[in-house]
């Protein structure tokens, strides 16, 4: 099992955790009985939804045979409630059938095929959503003849441009992916590939959609039978509460008892729907707040007085399903003051994302669920984003692997040093330039007035790593964090950039956590290293120990393959000069 497919949350179905969530049970069940209410409407009343009777005429609640008594015309206001939930059931289905059909349907034709198909569905959505909902289905009365199904119906076709765009955005984010693609070379056909890989991507946000649908479409029906638009026989809502209206002042509960029980059915449906999202989507939960406790003890192959400290540390996503996938277990290190520590792996291993969650630069939708990150002592999980600036402008800096993304094509080199510089410095525009133009020269650049206006396009990989090396190490910061710093660059370049980290860690006394895929780059410069592997350390050691015995056979491997010769150096790397010294 790899580090991607490893689950950290134990797998809870969405119905599991549906079912444990105590807004989606009171909703649900208030609507389950609302809806069990009005099934066994016929059973529960002793008459018909529009059966009068003089006795009854404003009968006050209690009165036997009616046991929230009458309306003005003698009718049963506890049956014409049940009759009104059957009314309300019919249009919300009606409705959202209509919609789901037509806005699936097209959404996923809109979605998966051609551009032109996209321009013409999108074409006939948009004119769909200009018409005026309510208006056109007053207007459209006379065609109707107020049947509560065939008006439901045609507010389902207004509902479904709603539909057609979230599936249709959902089917664009997934049709280029490439196990689409996969799929489409395999030759299976579309419909299979939609059900198989597009369907399962918008079923849950269909069925989130459909409880926010169901709401809409009571609401309107009872609103247009408010508005007298319908046949005055059917039960409803909203005709029950215009009644009542009328009669406020002989007694106000003929029109509190819909309107109380068409507030709940809409209100739980809402609420329903959110805990739906919750459940199908996943809430993203909170990082786990770290305490600062007790400093712990170091283990072993780990030095004393660390500047950097991680302890424990898991990082983990949430998949499509809810459920959160951990890329980072438990992992600890440690970094002294002037060391040079080497975090080393293969590609995927979680290196990266470790280096990350020190920076306070993982993504928004990474999850820190444990652990500590700990800079002489102050821990940096849960800093606010301000107090996270600060420890990067000043205490840690950073040395990205593509060095051109990292520059901006609109601004000249010189331009973006000096407002970092001043950023990080707190110093006037004239002294940051000076700085950056000795910082320039200091990393090796011939001619740093000219590299200074350059556009990084008329810079080459090498310089601008050196650029973006001058720019972080401008605030002397204690810790320099390098994300395969010479990844990108060709081979006498790597060479000149490690050498110049290394002249710069020993001028200035930082420390070095760089992360790399190449055991060659530990050999050259790193004091220690630190092996990942799925997520998780293997191996902490000296570069010496690991190079002259590794303990673990995935280190084995990883030593086996550096014998490249992708770093060429003039002088002995670190694990053969401290072999002499020994
Ligand atoms: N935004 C993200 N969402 C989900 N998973 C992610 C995200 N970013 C990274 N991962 C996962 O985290 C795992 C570790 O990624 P990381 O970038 O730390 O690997 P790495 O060891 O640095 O490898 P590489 O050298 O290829 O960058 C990856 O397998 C990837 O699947």
């Amino acid at each position: 099992m790899t580090a991607e497919q490893k689950p950290v949350a134990p797998r809870r179905s969405a119905a599991r955790r549906l079912l444990k969530d105590p807004q989606a049970l009171i909703t649900g069940g208030l609507l389950l009985v609302i809806v069990v209410l009005g099934v066994f409407a016929p059973l529960l009343s002793g008459h018909g939804a529009n059966d009068s009777s003089l006795d009854a005429v404003n009968a006050g609640a209690g009165t036997p045979g009616y046991p929230l008594g009458g309306d003005h015309s003698g009718r049963d206001i506890w049956a014409r409630l049940l009759y009104s939930i059957r009314t309300s059931a019919v249009s919300a289905v009606v409705a959202t059938t209509v919609a789901l059909l037509v806005g699936v349907t097209f959404g996923l034709v809109g979605g998966y095929f051609s551009r032109r198909i996209r321009g013409i569905t999108e074409w006939v959505f948009s004119l769909v959503m200009t018409f005026p909902g309510i208006l056109l289905l007053i207007v459209l009365m006379p065609v109707t003849k107020g049947d509560v199904r065939v008006t439901m119906a045609i507010f389902g076709v207004l509902l479904s441009p709603s539909i057609y765009r979230l599936v249709r955005n959902l089917v664009v984010g997934v049709r280029n992916e490439l196990y689409v693609d996969a799929a489409r070379v395999s030759g299976l056909p579309v419909r299979r590939i939609l059900r198989r890989h597009v369907l399962v991507v918008v079923r849950g946000p269909i069925i989130i959609a459909t409880a926010f649908l169901m709401g809409s479409a009571i609401g309107v029906q009872a609103g247009l039978a408010f508005l007298g638009v319908g046949s005055s026989t059917v039960p409803s809502f909203g005709s029950m509460i215009s009644d009542g209206f009328r009669n406020l002042y002989v007694d106000p509960w003929q029109f509190a008892w819909p309107a109380l029980l068409l507030g709940f059915i809409t209100a739980s449906l809402v609420l329903l729907g959110n805990a739906l999202r919750d459940a199908l989507e996943g809430s993203r939960p909170k990082p786990v707040k770290i305490a600062a406790g007790p400093r712990q003890e170091p283990e072993a192959g780990e030095s004393t007085g660390d500047l950097l400290t991680v302890r424990d540390l898991a990082i983990a996503y949430p998949t499509p399903s809810g459920e959160l996938r951990e890329v980072v277990s438990g992992v600890s290190l440690t970094v002294a003051a002037s060391e040079t520590v080497g975090v080393a792996g293969e590609s995927g291993s979680g290196k990266t994302q470790t280096a990350f969650a020190v920076l306070g630069l993982l993504p928004a939708e990474a999850v820190v669920t444990k652990g500590s990150i700990r800079l002489h002592g102050r821990e940096l999980l849960g800093l606010g984003e301000r107090e996270l600036r600060r420890v990067r402008g000043h205490s840690i800096a950073y040395v990205p692997q593509e060095p051109m993304s990292n520059l901006d094509p609109s601004f000249t080199v010189g331009a973006q040093l000096v407002e970092g510089v001043q950023a990080s410095c707190g110093i006037s525009r004239r002294e940051a330039k000076e700085r950056v133009l000795a910082l320039l020269a200091r990393v090796g650049i011939q001619d740093p007035e000219r590299t200074f206006g350059c556009y990084p396009h008329e810079i080459s990989g090498g310089m601008a790593q050196r650029v973006l090396i001058a720019g972080a190490v401008a605030s002397e910061p204690e810790l320099l964090i390098a994300d395969e710093p010479t990844t990108a660059l060709d081979v006498t370049v790597q060479a000149e950039i490690l050498d110049l980290l290394r002249d710069l860690q020993r001028e200035s006394g930082m420390a070095v956590l760089l992360v790399t895929h190449n055991f060659g780059v530990v050999a050259d410069i790193c004091d220690r290293v630190v092996v990942m592997r799925q997520g998780a350390v293997v191996e902490t050691d000296t570069t010496l120990n690991v190079f002259r015995g590794p303990a673990h056979p995935y280190t084995r491997t990883l030593l086996e393959s550096i014998l490249d010769g992708s770093t060429v150096r003039t002088d002995p790397p670190v694990a053969a000069t401290a072999g002499r010294e020994q």
